[in-house]
C-alpha cells in the first residue's frame, strides 16, 4: 500500500506521519507537498497535524482551499482511505469532507499530554483491529480541537455510526465527547488525538499501530487480493 503524507507550509506532524507508516509499519509512503501535487498514485491520503498557513482565519480553513484538497476530494469519492489527524481534521472539516467544526478549547488553552481514547465504532476500515469500546493512550496537542456541530449533524453522526473515538475525560469541550468522526461512505476519517504518535513503546503508547494496521489489512482484502 502506498500512502501520501500531504505537507502544506506549516505542517509540523508530517515526519511523525511518514515514520509511523513508512518506518514502523513497512509501508511505502512518501511526503507529497501540496503543490503541484499528482495523487494519483497513491492509495491512502494521510493529512497530518500542524498549523497549515499559521492557522490564519480558522485552522485549516486556508489549505482547505488548496488544489491538492480538490484531489483528495476526488480520491475520496472512489472510495480509498483519507485520514486527516489534527489539523488535517480541520481542513477536512473546512474542505466539507467531514461535517461540524473544530471551535478553540473550551479552556482557551493549548492542550499537550495524553488522553485516554475510547473506541467508539470498530466496524471501520481504520479501526477493525480494535475491541469495541476498546480505551487507548494517544496524545492530544492543539488549541482548536473543540469539536461542534448542530443537534440534527450529531444526530446523523449518531444514527449512522460515523462517531468512531471519544474522549473518557473531554478535555477540550467537543460535543458528546467527539474525538474523531468518519464521512457515512466510512473511507474519511478525522481526529483530533494524533495515532502516528503512539506506534513505540518508548512514545508512552503504542496504540496507534493498530489503527495502521487496520487500514492497511483492509485495504489488501479490498484492492490486492494477492499479497492477503
Ligand atoms: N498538532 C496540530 O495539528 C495543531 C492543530 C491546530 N493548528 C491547533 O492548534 O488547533
Amino acid at each position: 500500500m502506498k500512502f501520501a503524507v500531504i505537507v502544506f507550509p506549516g505542517s509540523n506532524c508530517d515526519r511523525d506521519m511518514y515514520h509511523a507508516v513508512k518506518e514502523v509499519l513497512g509501508e511505502e509512503a512518501e511526503l507529497v507537498w501540496y503543490e503541484n501535487s499528482n495523487l494519483a498514485d497513491y492509495d491512502g491520503i494521510l493529512l497530518p497535524g500542524g498549523f497549515s498557513y499559521g492557522d490564519y482565519l480558522r485552522s485549516g480553513a486556508v489549505a482547505a482551499t488548496s488544489t491538492v484538497i480538490q484531489q483528495v476530494v476526488e480520491h475520496a469519492a472512489k472510495g480509498k482511505p483519507v485520514l486527516g489527524v489534527c489539523n488535517g481534521f480541520q481542513v477536512l472539516t473546512e474542505a466539507g469532507l467531514l461535517p461540524g467544526a473544530l471551535m478553540r478549547n473550551e479552556k482557551l488553552s493549548f492542550m499537550c499530554h495524553q488522553e485516554d481514547i475510547v473506541v467508539d465504532n470498530n466496524q471501520t476500515m481504520f479501526t477493525t483491529n480494535y475491541l469495541q469500546g476498546e480505551v487507548v493512550r494517544f496524545p492530544i496537542a492543539h488549541g482548536e480541537g473543540n469539536y461542534f456541530c448542530d443537534e440534527e449533524t450529531l444526530a446523523n453522526l449518531k444514527t449512522n455510526n460515523q462517531i468512531v473515538f471519544t474522549y473518557k475525560d473531554n478535555p477540550n469541550g467537543s460535543v458528546a465527547n467527539i474525538a474523531g468522526i468518519i464521512n457515512k461512505e466510512g473511507n474519511v476519517l478525522g481526529m483530533m488525538p494524533h495515532p502516528e504518535r503512539a506506534v513505540e513503546s518508548l512514545l508512552g503508547s503504542d496504540d496507534g499501530v493498530k489503527l495502521f494496521q487496520s487500514i492497511i489489512q483492509n485495504w489488501r482484502e479490498a484492492y490486492d487480493v494477492a499479497s492477503v
